[in-house]
């Protein structure tokens, strides 16, 4: 487990935003990955809440290798392995399964999994995961809850997602068990779907210079 975590934290590299992304159309998927690249955003999270999804993985992984591609809302193992098969190197899910965490266990690529509660925490890094997801951010308590974690469960880092904005993006990042936020703010649905790519790459740029790295 401790190479999975220096291997999900190399591929991240300190990238302070990771852009959550939601695809409708796969020809969207090549443009989309270059502006993020072109904003300083390489590490990218291609959800699979479209039927696109996996296709546009597929698409980015060989016609991107500047970019770093993961999938994320991951449910299940059988979503683990279509995903990891399509070229994702590295996978987030909002939660965590006995079945989904066996499935990680097998395979090279690393898994960011969710968690929001000590319990769910402590069973995570009693499997050996020590950079989790905290999601929905927001929702859960945001800051002052993972301030509180940070005493108890000083071995865990989080990737908090859900709620996160440019706004408060970078409070979150002075925190030091935070190694990154998640967001879909840098690529809107609607820049998306109008094509527009120079947006993309602009936003991404100003998320890209939020600190950590
Ligand atoms: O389903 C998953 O695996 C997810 O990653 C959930 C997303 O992270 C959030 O839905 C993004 O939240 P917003 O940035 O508030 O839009």
């Amino acid at each position: 487990m401790k190479n999975k975590t220096e291997k999900l934290l190399a591929l991240l590299d300190g990238q302070p935003v990771i852009p959550v992304l939601k695809i409708g159309d796969v020809a969207h998927a090549v443009p989309l990955a270059r502006a993020l690249v072109a904003g300083g955003l390489p590490a990218i999270e291609i959800t699979l809440r479209t039927p696109a999804a996996l296709d546009a993985i597929r698409a980015v992984a060989k016609e991107v290798p500047e970019a770093v591609v993961g999938a994320g809302t991951i449910l299940s193992g059988e979503d683990f392995v279509k995903a990891a098969d399509a070229g994702s190197r590295f996978i987030v899910s909002p939660g965590s399964t006995p079945e989904l965490l066996e499935t990680a266990e097998k395979s090279d690529v690393p898994l960011l999994p969710g968690a929001t509660t000590p319990s769910e925490i402590m069973v995570l890094q009693a499997r050996g995961y020590e950079i989790l997801k905290f999601f929905p951010a927001e929702q859960s308590g945001g800051l002052p809850f993972l301030k509180a974690l940070a005493s108890p469960l000083a071995a865990i880092r989080f990737c908090p997602t859900g709620g996160i904005s440019l706004k408060n993006a970078p409070d979150y990042l002075a925190q030091p068990n935070i190694v990154c936020v998640g967001g879909s703010w840098v690529a809107p649905d609607a820049d998306i779907e109008a094509g527009n790519w120079q947006r993309i790459e602009e936003l991404a740029r100003e998320a890209s210079q939020l600190k950590k790295r």
